[in-house]
């Protein structure tokens, strides 16, 4: 029943779990896995970092949204998007139009103990990532909302207790979907 299930798309904020749970569910699924992030590295020739520093966060999220609007008009894939990805409207659009969105939510302080050792991610390094988790949260989590069929919260589950929900959920909505056809 799962093989007629669309594309899925996972968004939420950093540190949710979004690039880890998308690469065992689309094992699960036997799917292409694609990160945006990654898409985007691949397409510049230069790590994120370095598209910040060169280009600037406006430069990236030009990026995000061809990268997003590319990906999305893939068949069968489960893509993992940044956690910024939901705030242009195209994206927002192009996601929930093109695919399940699946909401991979995880508290601020969850968030934090995730990303702490990383330096991939620009938005965080400076003195106070905690701050600036919560000011991302208090703007995004009603977008993530807004774009998501299906909302999964992580806290102390493990990546593939996450993609064994997901799967259910995902039952669920393809059974509720088919009784319509
Ligand atoms: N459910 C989880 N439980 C424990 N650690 C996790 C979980 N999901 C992700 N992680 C870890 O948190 C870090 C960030 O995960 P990642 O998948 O890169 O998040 P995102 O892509 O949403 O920013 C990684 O080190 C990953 O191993
Ligand atoms: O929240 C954001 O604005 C960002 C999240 C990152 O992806 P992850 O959510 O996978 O860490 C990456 O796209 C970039 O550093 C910006
Ligand atoms: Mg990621």
């Amino acid at each position: 029943m799962l093989e007629e299930v669309p594309s899925i798309f996972l968004v939420g904020p950093m540190g949710a779990g979004k690039t880890t749970v998308g690469r065992l569910l689309a094992k699960q699924l036997s799917r292409e896995f694609v990160d945006s992030d990654w898409y985007i590295e691949m397409q510049t020739g230069a790590d994120i970092p370095w598209i910040f520093a060169k280009e600037g966060e406006a430069g990236f999220r030009a990026r995000e949204t061809r990268a997003i609007d590319e990906l999305t008009q893939r068949p069968n894939i489960v893509l993992a998007t940044g956690g910024g990805a939901v705030m242009a409207e195209e994206n927002r659009r192009y996601l929930h139009e093109r695919g399940i969105v699946v909401y991979l939510n995880a508290p601020v302080d969850i968030q934090l103990i995730r990303t702490a050792k990383d330096k991939s991610r620009p938005l965080l390094q400076q003195p106070n990532p905690k701050k600036v988790l919560q000011e991302l949260y208090r703007i995004r989590d009603p977008l993530y909302q807004e774009v998501a069929h299906i909302v999964l919260p992580t806290g102390h589950t493990y990546p593939r207790h996450m993609v064994q929900q997901l799967l259910t959920q995902l039952q669920v909505l393809s059974a509720e979907a088919s009784k319509y056809e």
